[in-house]
């Protein structure tokens, strides 16, 4: 779809958190793009640039918006708004879709998780969508929508999430401290709890393909999500059709969080 169709035409935004084909940020940008969106990307990292500007490329993004950034810093983050301000003057949309842990503190017990690991893992997975927000708050004088991603360990203990699921606790919190403070100037803040998806951050999980057979056979679908299927939650949560909703934690799990008990026709899974 070219600019100036869609339920996106003239709303620009940034996607945060592109590692590669698979990851649900590139399912979300898409989405959006596809409905006539503009879009920046941030990448991590050289290495991680030679698989995100190709990609940003295809979306139609010019060189100068795909750029560096480091949530880790604070500079780096100031750095990435400043372009946009200087670019662009406004946003409409920023998609946050940035975790991370040292795996090695994904095995085990989480009550052996390090201060150092733990404050990190805090820091990038939780506190720089706050700093984020911050930021963008400063590009959206009339009003806008922000959105980040969670899982489900954010509510019940999952095996091996262990300090990522404080990590996502901790940035469902936010999402509802963030929504209250930014409504008053028409900003929406919402965060997607997806299911499990096979991705780059993903395979720091371990026994990841039990969880995902799991969900498999446990959910109310019977059946994985994609990113297409993130990436059309996405776009509803950063378009005007979601314009009344806030605050929200918005499941796309195939509905694996309404059920209580394995299903009766479920095969038994085990990785002993
Ligand atoms: N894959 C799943 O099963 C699943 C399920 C629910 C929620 N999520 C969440 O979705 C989000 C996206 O993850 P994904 O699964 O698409 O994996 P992914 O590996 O494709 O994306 C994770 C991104 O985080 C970025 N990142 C990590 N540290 C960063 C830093 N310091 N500065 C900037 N960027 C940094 C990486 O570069 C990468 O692009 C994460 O928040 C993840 O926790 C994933």
């Amino acid at each position: 779809m070219t600019h100036g169709a869609g339920l996106m035409a003239g709303k620009r935004g940034l996607i945060m958190g592109v590692a590669n084909d698979r990851s649900i940020a590139w399912g979300i940008a898409k989405a959006i793009h596809a409905q006539g969106g503009q879009l920046a990307f941030t990448y991590l990292g050289e290495a991680l640039e030679k698989r995100v500007r190709p990609l940003a490329k295809d979306l139609g993004t010019p060189d100068d918006l795909i750029l560096p950034c480091d949530v880790a810093e604070m500079a780096s983050i100031d750095a990435t708004f400043d372009k946009l301000k200087e670019i662009w003057g406004t946003i409409d949309f920023v998609v946050h879709a940035i975790a991370y842990s040292d795996k090695e503190e994904l095995k085990g017990r989480y009550v052996d998780t390090s201060p150092e690991n733990f404050q990190q893992s805090l820091f990038i997975s939780c506190f720089s969508f706050t700093a984020v927000a911050k930021r963008a708050e400063a590009l959206m004088p009339d009003g806008g929508s922000l959105i980040t991603l969670s899982y489900y360990g954010a509510e019940k203990v999952m095996p091996h999430y262990n300090v990522m699921g404080v990590a996502k606790a901790a940035l469902e919190a936010s999402v509802r401290y963030l929504a209250v403070d930014l409504g008053k100037g028409g900003i929406r803040v919402n965060a997607i709890s997806a299911g499990p998806i096979k991705t780059l951050a993903a395979s720091a999980i371990g026994d990841f393909r039990l969880i995902l057979k799991w969900n498999e056979y446990n959910s109310p679908l019977k059946r994985n999500v994609s990113i297409d299927e993130v990436g059309g939650a996405g776009l509803y949560l950063v378009s005007d059709l979601s314009r009344g909703v806030s605050g929200e934690v918005h499941h796309v799990d195939s509905g694996y969080h309404v059920v209580g008990m394995k299903a009766a026709d479920a095969p038994d899974l085990s990785v002993v």
